[in-house]
Formats: structure tokens, C-alpha cells, sequence
């Protein structure tokens, strides 16, 4: 066991404690005697001054050419890639997932970087013919100003980079407020961004409480923006205060992803996706499969492979390079999944493999779920319409391609989506049917690519995407102007006359 890093509060460039001087802890969740980090417990006033720091560096930020604030960015992604195995191990060892997939948690935060700092020799507006003569009609993307970032644990580089990136390349200031399970990736993370040399109160970082801190810079009136990812329920208070507030908002939060498998699938493949979107990251994706929808015809034969697969999955802690399924992130969330299984017994689906906390050897360390199989699931279960977060999967039985869309569409979710089929009618008809804001078609629920939009349609989120170009509609305003040269005309003739 290493000894706990001591965390701090990053406010107008210089590291600190939380005035209040209180102080929480983050553990390993394969080990939880291991604590990784203390960090301040902060309070409003830190809040405070998180938010006069971010406000001032703006009015200086702003005006720094796009392309010069991109070429920090670059250097960020520069870094990342310098301390990338650093910092998945320090990953694993947080938030706990296997070291491959911290890999790519970090890698997803470098591709952020690049993509998002040759934004900066874009950020296009338009130019349109004006109705008058001699004016002239545009429209510039202006920044929006102090902006307020609030992210989950499950991906502690990739999410933060994917909205602070684009946020700071379009000219705003931002406040981190990270996730109380993962406040050493964060700090880390915001090194990195101080090492590339961003001026003081550009990049803050006020660590603690969602219910304190994250609440405090949700109403704070001079944070203009709020971009949120985690629960349902936490978003829809962000959204309703931000509401009352006229405060622009960006949310993205929950999923109840379905797996498609049709009875031309090819299903060497389907099972693939299906293992990967289930149990990959131990289901803590709000993109992961959480119920499979397959046809009648496979529905046995799949079932059975996929029962086969499961029970070789080898669970651990993400350090060890065998371990496939790593740790739920704390005890609060493994109860959570326990009991919706209760929850599922009790609505009389039958639980094929898994079902029950792991507890075998050094398992009983740190906090384990068995990766689970929900059979006999109907489309109306709580198990079949809630988002879970760990590594359980709800088998439900269709008879038709029709049946699969209409039950895949019936949930508030609209996240991520998939269908496993040969016949490219039936892909082209589900991705114009299917209600989601992510369709992949022969290809698991998970795996985004920064350049493409993130988000989801109904209750996943406000409309909104992240990523991709479509972010810069987050964290920009539109100008539009319209320049009138027709005095100046007048009097060049005048002029000219003379
Ligand atoms: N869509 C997604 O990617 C994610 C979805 N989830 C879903 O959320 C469930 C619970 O996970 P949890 O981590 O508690 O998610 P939360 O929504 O509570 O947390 C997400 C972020 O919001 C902060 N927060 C909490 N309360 C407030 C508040 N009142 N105002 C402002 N910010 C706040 C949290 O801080 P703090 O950590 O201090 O509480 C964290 O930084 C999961 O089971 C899963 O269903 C979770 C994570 C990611
Ligand atoms: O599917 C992915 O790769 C991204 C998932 C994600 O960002 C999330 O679960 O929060």
C-alpha cells in the first residue's frame, strides 16, 4: 500500500486547502483499506473564490486568440500522453477499472486534446447575403464565460477532458467540481493542465461534496453554464435550478441501453458485444447494455453461449493485467445493485449465473459483483426500465424485428443502442426507428469516439451533445452581425465629388 496523495483545491493557480480546513478520503475499491487520497472537504466561501478567480481570468481569456488558447490544449494532450500509464494506474487504483480500460479512459483524454485544439483554428461562423444593399451579415461564435463542470467517477480523465477542452478552447473559464470518489485522478489531471501553463484562474478545481460544492456553483449567479454527467436524479435538480436561474445547462445522465440480437446475426459477434457492453467497466457505463432483446429463434442458443462466456470472466483488481471485471466504485453503489437484485427476484426473473456479491479470496477486499444474468425478464420489470450501474444484464424474448424496436424504444432512456444483424434493411430501418441518441449497428452499446456526438435523446439529457462539433454549441453563444457600409460608401462619394 502507497501512502495517500494529499489533494487540494487548485483556485486562481495555486493549490490549497479548503478554508473550512476539512478534509475527506477516497479508497481503493478493490482494497478498501487502501486509502489513495485525502482532498478538502470545501465549502462555499472556496466556491466563492473559485468563482471571483474563473470571472476575472475570463475578462483576460476571452481575448487570448483562439488559436494561442488551443496550443494549450495541444500541450495538455502532449502531457497526457507523457504521464498516460501514470496516470491509468492511478486510475485503477481510484476508480478501479482494469488497466486496459484505464488505457483507453486516458487515451479518450488525449484524442479530446488534439481534436479539440484544432477547433481552435475553426470555431466557424457563417456568412449569408443580407437583404440590403451594402451590408453585410454574419455570425461568430462568442464564449459563454464561467463554466462549471460537474462529473461522475467512471471515467475521471475522459469526461472531464471532453468538457473542459472544448470549453477552454472556445474562450471560457472553467470550475471542476469532480466526483468524492475520484478526487486523485482529478488533481492529477488538473497538474497536467497547470503544467501546460494555463494563466491562473483559467482552470479551477473545488473539490468536495455534490450537495455542497456542486449545488453551490449551480446557483452561484456569476457561473453562466452548468455541463453535468451522472444520475438522473441529481440532473434533474441541476436542471430545475439552472431553470429558475436562466443559467444555460448542459446534462447528460442515464441510460437503459438494449442489445438487439436478430436470428441472422452472426453470433460469435453479437456474444462479443454483448459480453463487453454488460460486464465491461463492471456495467458503470451509462452506456452499457443492460438488457439484451433477442429473438426467438437464437434465444436459447445465445443464452447458453453467453452463460458459458460470463462464468469464465475473471474478476479482480483492474491493476492485475488478468482481471476482466473490476470493482463496483463503493459500498453505497454495490448495495444499490444488490438490491435491485432483490428487486428482479421479486418480480419473478430467474438469475441464470452471478446474482450475489463476490466475496471468494481477495475479492472480499473491496467491493465485487458478480457479473449477472437476468433471464425471463419482461419489458415492464423495474430491472428492464432502470438504470442499474453495474454488471447486470436483462434477457427479454421477442418474436419479431418489429417487437425488438417497440421494446428497445420502451424506456424514459435514449442513450446508446445496438442491433446484430445481416440484413441491411433491417439495420437501415432500426437506426431511423430506433429512440437513441447512439445506434451502432453489429457493434456493442459502448465505445465512443470524441469526434462523433455524445448524448442521448428523452430523459438521457437536455438535447444537448458533447463532443464531437456539436460541443461548441455548449459552451458558445451566437453573435450575429450585421455590418452596414453604406454611410461610409455615401461619403467616399461625397468625397470623391469634392
Ligand atoms: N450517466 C453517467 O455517466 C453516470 C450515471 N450515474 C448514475 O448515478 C447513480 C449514482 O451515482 P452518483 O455518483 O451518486 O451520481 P451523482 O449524479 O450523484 O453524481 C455525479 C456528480 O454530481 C455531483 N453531485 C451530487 N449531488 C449534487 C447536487 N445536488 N448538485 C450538484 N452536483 C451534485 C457528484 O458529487 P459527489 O461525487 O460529491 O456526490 C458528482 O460529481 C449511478 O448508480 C448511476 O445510475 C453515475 C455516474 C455516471
Ligand atoms: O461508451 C463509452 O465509451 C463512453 C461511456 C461514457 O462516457 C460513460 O459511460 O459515461
Amino acid at each position: 500500500m502507497s501512502t495517500p496523495q494529499t489533494c487540494r483545491n487548485y483556485i486562481n493557480g495555486q493549490w490549497l486547502t479548503a478554508v473550512a480546513g476539512a478534509t475527506l478520503e477516497s479508497r481503493n475499491p478493490a482494497n478498501k483499506r487502501e486509502v489513495i487520497a485525502t482532498f478538502p472537504r470545501s465549502t462555499g466561501t472556496d466556491v466563492e473564490a473559485a468563482v471571483v478567480a474563473a470571472r476575472q481570468a475570463y475578462q483576460i481569456w476571452r481575448l487570448v486568440p483562439a488559436p494561442a488558447r488551443a496550443e494549450y490544449v495541444f500541450k495538455v494532450g502532449e502531457l497526457l500522453s507523457k504521464y498516460k500509464e501514470e496516470l491509468a494506474q492511478l486510475i485503477c487504483r481510484e476508480m478501479g477499472k482494469p488497466i486496459a480500460e484505464a488505457r483507453g479512459d486516458v487515451q479518450e483524454g488525449i484524442d479530446c486534446a488534439f481534436y479539440s485544439a484544432a477547433e481552435g483554428r475553426r470555431l466557424f461562423g457563417q456568412t449569408t447575403p443580407s437583404e440590403m444593399p451594402n451590408k453585410f451579415a454574419m455570425t461568430v461564435r462568442m464564449p459563454i464565460g464561467v463554466c462549471a463542470l460537474i462529473t461522475p467517477w467512471n471515467f475521471p480523465i475522459a469526461i472531464p477532458c471532453w468538457k473542459a477542452m472544448p470549453a477552454l478552447v472556445c474562450g471560457n473559464t472553467v470550475i471542476f467540481k469532480p466526483a468524492e470518489d475520484t478526487p486523485a485522478c482529478a488533481t492529477k489531471l488538473v497538474e497536467i493542465f497547470a503544467e501546460a501553463g494555463l494563466p491562473p484562474g483559467v482552470m479551477n478545481l473545488v473539490h468536495g461534496v455534490g450537495e455542497e460544492v456542486g449545488k453551490a456553483l449551480v446557483a452561484h449567479p456569476h457561473v453562466d453554464l452548468v455541463s453535468f454527467t451522472g444520475s438522473s436524479e441529481t440532473g434533474a435538480e441541476v436542471g430545475s435550478i439552472c431553470g429558475q436561474t436562466h443559467k444555460r445547462v448542459c446534462l447528460e445522465m442515464g441510460g437503459k441501453n438494449a442489445q438487439i440480437v436478430m436470428e441472422d446475426a452472426d453470433l460469435e459477434l453479437a456474444l462479443d458485444g454483448a459480453v463487453w457492453g454488460a460486464f465491461g467497466t463492471a456495467g458503470q457505463r451509462c452506456t452499457a447494455t443492460s438488457r439484451l432483446i433477442l429473438h426467438q429463434d437464437i434465444k436459447e442458443k445465445f443464452t447458453a453461449m453467453l452463460k458459458e462466456r460470463t462464468s469464465k470472466l475473471r474478476l479482480g483488481a483492474g491493476s492485475d493485467p488478468n482481471t476482466q471485471v473490476g470493482p463496483i466504485i463503493n459500498e453505497r453503489q454495490l448495495q444499490r445493485i444488490s438490491q435491485y437484485l432483490d428487486i428482479a427476484r421479486a418480480e419473478g426473473a430467474k438469475v441464470l449465473i452471478g446474482g450475489k456479491i463476490a466475496t471468494e479470496g481477495e475479492l472480499e477486499n473491496g467491493y465485487f459483483f458478480q457479473p449477472t444474468i437476468l433471464d425471463e425478464v419482461t419489458p415492464q420489470m423495474r430491472v428492464a426500465q432502470e438504470e442499474i450501474f453495474g454488471p447486470v444484464v436483462a434477457l427479454i424474448k421477442v418474436n419479431s424485428f418489429e417487437e425488438a424496436i417497440s421494446i428497445l424504444n420502451n424506456t424514459k432512456y435514449g442513450l446508446s443502442s445496438s442491433i446484430y444483424t445481416r440484413d441491411i434493411n433491417r439495420a437501415f430501418t432500426a437506426m431511423r426507428d430506433i429512440e437513441a441518441g447512439i445506434t451502432y449497428i453489429n457493434g456493442p452499446t459502448i465505445g465512443a469516439e470524441v469526434h462523433l456526438p455524445f448524448g442521448g435523446v428523452k430523459q438521457t439529457g437536455n438535447g444537448h451533445r458533447e463532443a464531437g462539433t456539436t460541443t461548441l454549441d455548449v459552451f458558445t453563444e451566437w453573435k450575429t452581425v450585421y455590418v452596414d457600409f453604406s454611410g461610409s460608401l455615401q461619403r467616399a462619394q461625397i468625397d470623391n465629388r469634392k
